[in-house]
């Protein structure tokens, strides 16, 4: 059975960050994820984790000026020594909070720029990330992005990030599929799932009800049937990592809004058992 992390920076907004992982840990989560967790010092996170039970499954490397529009720099040119810096720092987290995949956002597309001329610098980059990764005993992932939500994201396909992966070449660089971009941008989830997976180069999956970004229960895709694939074909090849709970919850900040709509796990979960 997939083992799902909770996304604390989208569920229990009802809640400080510090407590969510508390919260989490009530809701029957073993694992957790979120963005970016630098405005707290890795060992105040990692004690609230250890409080908790909980497992540090994922987090994001710093992104560049996130409030000021920026979504990663590893596709920018001129960007290097900022791009080389914020892994060191992702690096550092991850040593504290023992977690071993870090995301790394690929950027925004430059006015005027294509993917085509961008490539190269994305490439040097994750080849240098993975190397320092590889180091730490890191997992780097790549996630495509749909452009809706992110407008101008330099990543956006599945076979696109696969392609970049086999470019780099390093065995600890994977995709992280998350099932809502994938749905919005190619649809077909369940062949892709059975196309990818066995690759080994699949290192996590993310969740949310397509097109709103609620609880997976709402919405247009039937996740139920898409858990099964993905257990199916994780024991068939041997897969053992995490399907992260991304999603905003439908009833917003209001108490008990998370929980409450935790609804559609404890269904999966009975019906696995
Ligand atoms: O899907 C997402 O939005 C996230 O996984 C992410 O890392 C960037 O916002
Ligand atoms: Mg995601």
């Amino acid at each position: 059975m997939p083992r799902f992390a909770a996304n604390l920076s989208m569920l229990y907004p009802e809640l400080p960050f510090l407590d969510r992982f508390a919260a989490a840990a009530r809701d029957g989560f073993e694992g957790v994820e979120y963005l970016f967790p630098y405005e707290h010092a890795p060992e105040v996170i990692a004690e609230r984790l250890q409080a908790a039970g909980l497992q540090q499954v994922l987090f994001n490397a710093p992104p560049g000026d996130w409030n000021g529009g920026e979504r990663g720099l590893a596709c920018l040119p001129g960007r290097e020594d900022e791009f080389r810096a914020g892994i060191a720092q992702a690096l550092r987290y991850a040593q504290v909070l023992r977690c071993p995949r870090v995301h790394v956002m690929a950027g925004l597309l430059p006015s005027g720029r294509t993917r085509d001329e961008l490539r190269p610098t994305y490439v040097a980059n994750l080849r240098w990330a993975a190397a320092e990764a590889a180091r730490a005993g890191v997992n780097l992932l790549l996630e495509p992005i749909n452009l809706r939500d992110m407008p101008g994201f330099f990543l956006n396909r599945q076979d696109h990030a696969h392609d970049l992966v086999a470019a780099i070449g390093a065995a600890n660089v994977q995709v992280q599929m998350d099932l809502y971009h994938c749905q919005i941008v190619e649809g077909d989830l369940a062949a892709k799932i059975r196309q990818y997976l066995p690759t080994g180069r699949v290192g996590h999956f993310q969740i949310a009800g397509v097109p709103q970004r609620h609880e997976p229960d709402l919405g247009e895709l039937n996740y139920p049937f898409l858990f099964g694939v993905i257990d199916d074909v994780a024991q068939a090849c041997g897969w053992q990592g995490w399907i992260g709970c991304e999603y905003r919850p439908a009833r917003g900040a209001t108490a008990g809004g998370t929980s409450d709509g935790l609804d559609w796990l404890r269904r999966w979960r009975a019906a696995a058992a």
